[in-house]
């Protein structure tokens, strides 16, 4: 049996990087991935989905091009032409970090299915039918998350998107119903709506993008509903059944029942950790009810020696998240230092039209917590870099500690949202308070420098 000083598995976004710096740091390590190097984000995740919503948001802006004064006839989507563009980012993306993992000395690629075999021991089950073994000092599992898929009567009868098969689609669904009113959902059902279909979400709860403040979600709603989708909200699927090519989706609402006739169906209620065929009882790694690895603050698992890293071990599901990650553990292995998750900074950035960038404390979350805090907010109607360039849908919204001036978290929902939060989050990290960012100086005319007007709002 061939052993390792560390062996990774899943080349996600977490593992990749760690097995990389740790061959590099001269430890022999082998990276083992069942599927694709690059994992969900640049296969089926952020890459191709933002290089989709690239193209929708094109065709948007075509559409909207006579607000600004310039006629450019009607608009054509070409979804074998998008679809043909994300494929060849996504590839040229898996390409390099396969390529890097090639060119790093000490470092091992295999390609296979592994689960534990033994408490440091892995078996790995190739695509070409061999049971390869290996044992390691360290063991990093960092194999992600797959779409969560219902219950639903009739669900298992009907060709079902995922988010992962609905990047493969060449034509343009007549009438796409979405289930889940969240970030993969929203994402993809405004990037839909743009290309031409006919879109209505299905949301169980109350309101969509649950986890936000009521006004981020009121105004998302409104935003949404005003470009054309359908969203119902206290609202989900009893059953499904397919009669001569049309869904007939059967809802199930608080008020009524009524069925919904569709061309396709996306399920985007949620991920589920891939930790099923892992065998952790073997090594008697602890999971909670849901499968998630439990982790401590350094993301080691209740045996010494073997770490969860990125969605798998339900912390925030996100690349970023991933990545931070990986850095925190090379960082204490290798170079003996005292990283932790505790505090970390937690951004986010929804990749909806306007964006919602989010970091640090919400409202509700201020409130729940008994704070005294104060709330800053403006309209992105009376922020001039919105008014020239036409994007003045949504709003910016901080919140404050009015004594010691500290901003705690703010929701920006806005055009280049992300990039605006990420200002007011190296402000929150480097303790800039925003009377400082109120009266800061910022270039003219550029959405961040309507912080100064947000701060202003405080006076
Ligand atoms: C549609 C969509 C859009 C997204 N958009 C964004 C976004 O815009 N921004 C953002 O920050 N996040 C986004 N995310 C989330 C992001 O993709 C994930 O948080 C991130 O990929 C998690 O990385 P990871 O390293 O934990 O796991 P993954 O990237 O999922 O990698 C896990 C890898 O492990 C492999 N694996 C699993 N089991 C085994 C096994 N037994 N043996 C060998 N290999 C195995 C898998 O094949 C996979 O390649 C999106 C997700 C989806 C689905
Ligand atoms: N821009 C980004 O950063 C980005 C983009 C896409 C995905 N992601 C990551 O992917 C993860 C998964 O995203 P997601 O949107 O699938 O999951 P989610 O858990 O964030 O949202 C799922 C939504 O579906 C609803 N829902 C659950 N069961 C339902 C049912 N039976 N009927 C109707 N609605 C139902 C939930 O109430 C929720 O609103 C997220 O946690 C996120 O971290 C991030």
């Amino acid at each position: 049996m061939k052993h390792y000083d560390a062996i990774i598995i899943g080349a996600g976004q977490a593992g990749v990087p760690l097995a990389k710096k740790l061959a590099e740091a001269g430890k022999k390590t082998a990276i083992v991935e069942q599927r694709m190097v690059g994992g969900t984000c640049i296969n089926d995740g952020c890459t191709p989905t933002k290089t989709i919503i690239a193209s929708a948001h094109a065709a948007h802006q075509a559409g909207m091009a006579g607000h600004l004064g310039v006629e450019i006839g009607s608009v054509k989507v070409d979804l074998k032409k998008i679809k043909k563009r994300k494929d060849e980012i996504v590839d040229s993306f898996r390409n390099g970090a396969q390529k890097g993992i090639f060119s790093t000395k000490g470092l091992d690629l295999i390609q296979g299915s592994a689960t534990f075999s033994g408490p440091k021991e892995l078996t790995i089950a190739t695509s070409t039918g061999e049971q390869l073994v290996f044992s390691a000092d360290w063991i990093f599992i960092n194999t992600g998350a797959q779409p969560k898929i219902p219950e639903l009567k009739g669900l298992n009868d009907i060709n079902y998107l995922t988010s992962t098969s609905i990047l493969d689609l060449t034509e343009i669904p007549e009438h796409l119903v979405v289930l889940g009113g969240n970030y993969i959902g929203l994402e993809f059902a405004q990037a839909f709506q743009r290309f031409g279909s006919k879109v209505t979400v299905l949301e169980k709860s109350s309101k969509i993008m649950g986890r936000e403040d009521e006004d981020v979600s009121s105004e998302m709603t409104k935003i949404l509903e005003d470009e054309g989708l359908e969203i119902l909200t206290n609202t989900t699927i009893k059953e499904v059944k397919e009669e001569l090519k049309v869904l007939q989706i059967q809802l199930s609402s608080s008020t009524k029942t009524k069925t919904v006739k569709a061309s396709h169906l996306l399920i985007a209620i949620g991920r589920s950790p891939q930790t099923s065929s892992l065998n952790l009882d073997i090594p008697g790694v602890k999971t909670d009810e849901q499968g998630y690895i439990l982790v401590n603050e350094r993301l080691e698992t209740n045996v010494k020696g073997v770490y969860a890293l990125g969605d798998v071990n339900g912390g925030p599901a996100f690349t970023h998240i991933a990545y931070n990650d990986y850095t925190i553990v090379y960082r204490n292995l290798i170079e003996k230092g005292k990283h932790s998750t505790k505090d970390r900074q937690v951004p986010y950035c929804m990749f909806t039209d306007p964006q919602l960038g989010r970091i640090g404390l919400s409202e509700a979350a201020a409130k729940a917590k008994g704070l005294d805090f104060k709330v800053a907010k403006i309209p992105m109607s009376q922020v001039a870099r919105g008014i020239e360039t036409g994007q003045t849908l949504g709003f910016m919204k901080a919140i404050v500690d009015p004594k010691s001036k500290k901003i705690l978290g703010a929701s920006i929902l806005a055009a280049e949202a992300g990039e605006i939060m990420a200002v007011l989050q190296m402000a929150m990290a480097g303790g800039i308070t925003y009377d400082k960012i109120r009266y800061g100086v910022f270039a003219h005319p550029t959405f961040s420098e309507s912080l100064n007007n947000l701060f202003m709002k405080l006076d």
